[in-house]
């Protein structure tokens, strides 16, 4: 049973919206595209906030609307937590009267997620007598995140939740956000413009294009796809790998990361033995030969073999590589696709450039991304 599963047609003015998708589990699915796509339309159906012309809305094993059953559950009936991009705190109650004000509207026998832990989540501790007037914007959030949290909701939606912030606000923001995801164990289903947010935060891509779905799945399937630039306005959107910690080398400050389709090795990772770590590998750091090179600097060298090949301008080739079961990108140069005749089926050696990697803004042991 999909956690999300939703299918609507809904005219809007002028435009049509015409969208199908499922999620499973639970994590973060993220809606993502360019402005004016239909994202914020999407969840405002999956809120009940506005009625679809036709189709069905489930989430978990319950339905929310199916224009064929007749069924339109009311919004407080859904049970769905709503964070918007301003985070539309009541001003004149003290923090934790916005947090109550979530616990409150849930009788107390179906409470599953109680205060406490989740002012600790949220490190709203040293805030609960302080109005929301005094708080910085990243705060705010944090208390607008507690206050749908502790509604005990079904499903978490989120719009843009970090747009209004400054890049170090948001950096300060995003671990708490993970810290929802792996904690709370409640879908959350996220609109976002930003891809380094959904690199760092997603399990679930769906790339909306002018009211329809252009692509949906795992974010690393979707990421793989040489059509998303076009789609996504991107330049060099790369590619997202999930791979394992396998070891550290200390002696030489590196870490040793697994995956189905080999080993990088990368500077070292503060994270132990066996965590997962996400690796968003741009394309122009990707180089191919045609078999193992010797006497190069370069470490990280996958056996793949070519998928497909995209022209992306007047000199330069996408090369789209399945690694083991997962994808790269390759930007080489269209004289390169013939000199070395990649075609689909080819098996070439990739070089990742990994060694250079830094990991992003706001570097801590939580970190899940590190850009190669
Ligand atoms: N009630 C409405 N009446 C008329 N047009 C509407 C209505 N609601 C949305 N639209 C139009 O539908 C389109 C999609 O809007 P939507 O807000 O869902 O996009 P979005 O992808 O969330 O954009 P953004 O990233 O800018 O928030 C826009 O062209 C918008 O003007």
């Amino acid at each position: 049973m999909s956690m999300l599963d939703l299918s609507i047609r809904q005219r809007l003015g002028a435009f049509t919206l015409d969208v199908s998708f499922a999620a499973d589990g639970a994590g973060v699915t993220a809606l993502f595209g360019r402005s004016g796509s239909g994202k914020t339309s999407i969840i405002n159906a999956i809120a009940g906030l506005t009625r679809p012309d036709g189709g069905h809305i489930r989430v978990g094993g319950t339905t929310f609307f199916d224009s064929a059953r007749r069924i339109d559950v009311a919004v407080e009936k859904r049970r769905i937590g709503y964070v918007f991009q301003d985070s539309r705190l009541f001003p004149h109650m003290t923090v934790r009267g916005n947090l109550e004000f979530g616990l409150r509207r849930v009788p107390a026998a179906d409470r599953r997620i109680a205060f406490g832990p989740v002012v600790d989540l949220l490190g709203l501790g040293h805030l609960l007598d302080r109005r929301p007037r005094g708080l910085s914007g990243g705060e705010k959030q944090r208390v607008a995140f507690g206050r749908a949290i502790l509604a005990q909701p079904r499903l978490l939606l989120m719009d843009e939740p970090m747009a209004s912030l400054d890049a170090a606000r948001k950096a300060e923001i995003l671990p708490y956000i993970e810290r929802l995801r792996d904690e709370m164990n409640i879908p959350i289903v996220m609109v976002s413009h930003a891809l380094d947010e959904v690199v760092r935060l997603a399990n679930t891509l769906v790339l909306i294009a002018d009211g329809r779905v252009a692509a949906s799945g795992s974010v690393g399937a979707v990421m793989g796809r040489l059509d998303l630039q076009a789609v996504t306005g991107t330049h060099d959107a790369g590619a997202v790998l999930d791979l394992t910690v396998e070891r550290h080398v200390d002696e030489d400050g590196l870490t040793v990361l697994a995956f189905d389709g080999g080993r990088l090795t990368v500077p070292r990772v503060a994270r132990a033995p066996g965590a997962t770590v996400r690796l968003h590998i741009h394309s122009r750091d990707v180089v191919l030969a045609l078999r193992q090179p010797a006497g190069v600097s370069l470490r990280n060298a996958l056996a793949a073999k070519v998928v497909e090949v995209a022209e992306s301008g007047p000199t330069a080739a996408d090369v789209r590589l399945a690694v083991g079961g997962a994808f790269l990108i390759a930007r080489v140069t269209r004289a390169a696709v013939r000199e070395l005749g990649l075609e689909p089926g080819l098996p070439v050696v990739a070089l990742v450039k990994g060694i250079a990697f830094e990991p992003t803004s706001g570097a801590t042991a939580r970190d899940r991304v590190v850009d190669v």
